[in-house]
């Protein structure tokens, strides 16, 4: 599903990280450790052709990113991928059950029912109608969750989905992004500093300058 060669990323002079070679399955759980400042977060936003890695390849179920315009990156993202940025995203100005139904809408495929599973799956039953003001941070945490796995996207990154979580709660987010990769055999890079979710993870690699190593 997702497939790095060589990959490389600099930022003027400094290098974060090079030859960078990575190969996630359809169906495979993989959880990414990494110093703070190692460039987790710059690598999933080069995968998501948010940002433009220097050398190497990125391809998706089979398209490297480099062969795709704006448009053409931003359906592939639209289609392809759910992801958890760091930071949420979620749109304040849409309610919750609107912004988990955002993807779904953007594909024609409106599913109110799924909303409401994905809702009840991460402890969100009941808030649907409320603003996204109205939420406390584990909470947006949450829907941004929802949000990313709501169209079964062939590839999921998440980048610390359950760092504002207690562990109860990140738990049972992790066995959802778990389900949705056994449900729709999509592939998931969750980048995490807990050693707990990472214990949920298939497969456990850690970013250094060197390159992705097993953990
Ligand atoms: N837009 C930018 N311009 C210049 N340097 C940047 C930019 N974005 C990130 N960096 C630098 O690139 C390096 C990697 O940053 P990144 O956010 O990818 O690290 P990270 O591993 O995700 O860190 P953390 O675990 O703290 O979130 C850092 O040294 C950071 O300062």
């Amino acid at each position: 599903m997702l497939q790095l060669n060589s990959l490389g990323k600099r930022y003027g002079d400094t290098p974060v990280f090079h030859d960078l070679n990575l190969h996630l399955p359809r169906g495979e759980f993989v959880a990414l450790l990494g110093e703070s400042g190692v460039g987790k977060s710059t690598l999933l936003n080069c995968i998501a052709g948010l940002d433009r890695a220097d050398t190497g390849r990125v391809l998706i179920a089979g398209t490297d990113l480099a062969t795709l315009g704006e448009d053409g990156c931003a359906r592939l993202r639209r289609e392809q991928l759910g992801f958890v940025f760091q930071a949420f995203h979620v749109l304040p100005h849409l309610t919750v059950a609107e912004n988990v139904s955002l993807p779904l809408r953007l594909l024609g495929r409106s599913d109110a029912a799924r909303v409401n599973t994905l809702l009840a799956a991460v402890g969100l039953q009941g808030l649907g109608d409320r603003l996204p003001a109205q939420l406390s941070g584990g909470q947006l945490q949450r829907v941004a969750i929802a949000r990313a796995v709501a169209h079964a996207p062939g590839l999921i990154l998440a980048d610390e989905p359950t760092g504002n979580l207690d562990p109860d709660t990140a738990t049972r987010v992790l066995d959802l992004l778990r389900n949705e990769v056994r449900a729709t055999g999509a592939a998931c890079l969750l980048v995490t500093h807990s050693q707990a979710a990472a214990a949920r993870a298939d497969r456990v690699l850690r970013l250094t300058p060197a390159g992705v190593q097993p953990a």
